[in-house]
């Protein structure tokens, strides 16, 4: 697969503050990509970057192998981009303002027309083509916003927060023109929402305080960090008993229980770091004849990774360290293959 964009090494300093923390990252033809990250995370600021509106302190872009500060012209043809707060002149018509960005774009004038047409079909403001942008309502200028980015089918789009302030039937309809834009191109879009990224993305990047802090398939995502290390279990039989039971089982870093009205003992062990316990425990237990209603290791989903990863930085760097473990596991079962 064709690597499209490259970005080493990148930091932006506002005065002291380091919105964009050595950033490393490459994009692949083909794919949706997820910048997710709260408020305030650098999204934007990364993604101005990247297109070139936007100075770097430190590192460098490269967008087809043209960088992005010294050859801005060949680089910036290559994306079409929507930023955060869509330059839309709101007393041109849309059509005004589509021939105005074919121009800039550098459309060959017999190409315009066709080129707008195919555009405004796409994203559906055909219908409202001669209105002025400043009497469209917020769901419409943001099409419009997306169609200039889109104009003249660039390879790689670029969306900062497309879906912001809309309404749930237009966040529907922008999903769907996303879906149906990445069978063509290379997208890149940006959100504070998980469940939205994950809806649309095939590949996830996870930014925290400007730092890269995860970056996978959402699947893989999941499995790194779906184990949690914490097993549920239930039992009939008394909580100082199982508690008793519990001592004899090796690698068990923590043990909480509780008892409900219906006289069950329910409760977490935390295994111990790279342990898994689950037979031993399923044995203990049938061998003193206690048996078990439940035992049942907690999943965590990608919603708790991504609070956890984007509120502390000891579990990015746990994140990290998994991360790294998955790879050498899935480097030394392809050896033993
Ligand atoms: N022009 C600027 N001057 C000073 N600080 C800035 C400027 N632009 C952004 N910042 C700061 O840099 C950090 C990253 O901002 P950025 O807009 O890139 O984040 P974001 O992840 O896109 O968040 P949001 O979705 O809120 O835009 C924030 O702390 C922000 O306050």
């Amino acid at each position: 697969m064709e690597t499209l964009i490259e970005v080493k090494n990148l930091v932006k300093k506002y005065g002291n503050h380091l919105a964009v923390d050595h950033l490393n990252f490459t994009i692949e033809e083909g794919h949706i990509y997820g910048f997710l990250g709260p408020n305030g995370a650098g999204k934007s600021t990364t993604m101005n970057i990247m297109t070139g509106y936007l100075g770097a302190t430190e590192g460098e872009v490269l967008i087809n192998g043209h960088d992005i500060l010294k050859e801005p012209e060949e680089a910036k043809k290559q994306i079409g981009y929507l930023p955060e707060l869509p330059p839309l002149y709101m007393d041109m018509t849309v059509r005004e303002y589509m021939e105005f960005a074919a121009e800039l774009k550098k459309i060959p004038k017999e190409k315009r027309a066709e080129s707008i047409e195919d555009v405004e079909k796409l994203v559906k403001i055909k219908d409202v083509e001669k209105r002025l942008i400043k009497n469209l309502s917020k769901g419409y200028r943001q099409r419009v916003g997306l169609a200039q980015a889109v104009l003249g089918f660039p390879e790689i789009i670029i969306l900062d927060e497309p879906s912001v302030g809309l309404d749930p039937k237009q966040i529907i309809e922008i999903r769907e023109l996303i879906r149906k834009l990445a069978k063509k191109h290379t997208v890149i879009l940006s959100s504070h929402i998980l469940a939205e990224v994950r809806e649309v993305c095939d590949y996830i990047m996870i930014i925290s305080k400007g730092k890269l802090v995860a970056s996978d398939t959402p699947e893989n995502l999941e499995r790194y960090l779906g184990e949690s290390g914490l097993i549920e279990i239930e039992t009939r039989t008394e909580a100082s008993k199982v508690k008793e039971v519990l001592k004899n089982v090796p690698g068990i870093e923590k043990v909480s229980l509780k008892i409900d009205a219906s006289g069950i003992t329910s409760g977490q062990i935390r295994e111990k770091r790279g342990q898994d316990i689950r037979e031993e425990l399923f044995t203990t237990f049938a061998e003193k004849k206690m048996p078990l209603l439940k035992l049942n290791p907690v999943q965590v989903s990608l919603e708790d990774v991504f609070m956890e990863l984007t509120q502390s930085d000891k579990a990015a760097e746990e994140f990290a360290r998994k991360a790294k473990e998955a790879e050498k596991g899935e480097v030394s079962n392809a050896g033993d293959l």
